[in-house]
């Protein structure tokens, strides 16, 4: 349903490279996620797909239909919810989906059966101005927006930054029901844990893809043993880790520290708790841990920082 080959992109006369020869496909009914940091280039490439925004180089394919000539038929084809609130704020919520029905030369009850669940949370506040909904709320009128002309492909550019944990919660929950309806939907999300909800992801970093798999396959390829380390001061216990010769990745994860060791054969453990002890560390905590997806993104950048 997606296809993109090499596709670039940069700003500033060439001088911000922000996409950089990314090639990837989605499959028809997939739920494909975009997984990466702020300014990793997600958005960029939700607006080139979305025919917003013209490649450099490379090209890409939505639906059959090419992103720079075929932009018409692709912008009938698509919804897409931006990364930013974008709908009129002015408008009550059913002025806004009206308007979104009648752009598209729909209506509203043609499709109603596809936004019902989504919209029957909002129903209760239609004639409200869409600049005074909460977060949540906004971010259901504009799902319902961008489904009202039935897409076939749906964009969804970071549809949960921001929003609580329960709205969270239920957004991923509309998304597995769209689903069902056989919609193909690509989201972007910096939330690693949203990336085990989806059936495949790529992890994306300062424009360049770094792996594509589904989530499962991700974490089952993480080469080494992951060891979580807790101590009383997490500040003293990181620059001690970092100077241990013998520990090999090494970052925060909450109140621990992960890391690996060089030798993944031997048994590092005790010599590593004489050393934390010596260096005066209280209280310390050392456990095999399985890797996460934010585990084998980290360790993925780095090397390709290396
Ligand atoms: N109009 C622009 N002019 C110049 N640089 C830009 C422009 N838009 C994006 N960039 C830069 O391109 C890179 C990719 O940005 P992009 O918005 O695509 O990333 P993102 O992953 O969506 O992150 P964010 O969530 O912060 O938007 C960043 O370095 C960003 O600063």
């Amino acid at each position: 349903m997606v296809t993109l080959d090499k596709l670039s992109k940069t700003y500033n006369k060439g001088s911000v490279l922000a996409v950089d020869k990314v090639s990837f496909e989605v499959n028809k009914g997939e739920l494909f996620g975009l997984i990466g940091p702020d300014g990793a280039g997600k958005t960029s490439i939700f607006r080139m797909l979305t025919t917003l925004l013209l490649p450099d180089e490379g090209s890409a394919t939505v639906d059959g239909f090419d992103i720079v000539k075929d932009y018409k038929s692709i912008r009938n084809t698509v919804g897409y919810m931006p990364g930013r609130f974008s709908l009129y704020q002015d408008l009550s919520v059913e002025e806004n989906l009206n308007f979104f029905a009648t752009i598209f030369n729909t209506t509203i009850e043609e499709n109603y059966d596809l936004i019902k669940d989504i919209y029957v949370q909002i129903e209760p506040f239609k004639d409200r101005k869409a600049g005074k909904l909460s977060g949540g709320m906004k971010q259901k009128l504009a799902l319902s927006c961008a489904l009202i002309h039935r897409p076939t492909i749906l964009f969804l550019d970071e549809p949960t930054t921001g929003v609580d944990a329960v709205s969270r919660k239920e957004f991923w929950e509309m998304l597995k029901r769209l689903k069902t309806q056989g919609i193909t939907i690509l989201v972007s999300t910096p939330y690693m844990d949203e990336a085990t909800l989806c059936d495949r992801i790529a992890l994306i970093q300062s424009g360049k893809i770094l792996s594509i798999d589904t989530p499962q396959n991700i974490v089952d390829a993480y080469p080494d043993k992951l060891f979580a380390i807790k101590a009383e001061s997490i500040y003293y216990l990181l620059n001690d880790l970092r100077a241990y010769t013998k520990v090999k990745g090494c970052f925060t994860f909450g109140e621990f520290v992960h890391i690996s060791f060089k030798d993944k054969s031997a048994t590092n453990e005790p010599e590593l708790l004489a050393y934390l002890k010596e260096k005066g560390h209280k209280n310390i905590e050392i456990k095999a841990v399985t890797p996460g997806i934010e585990d084998c993104f980290i360790r993925l950048m780095t090397e390709e920082t290396n």
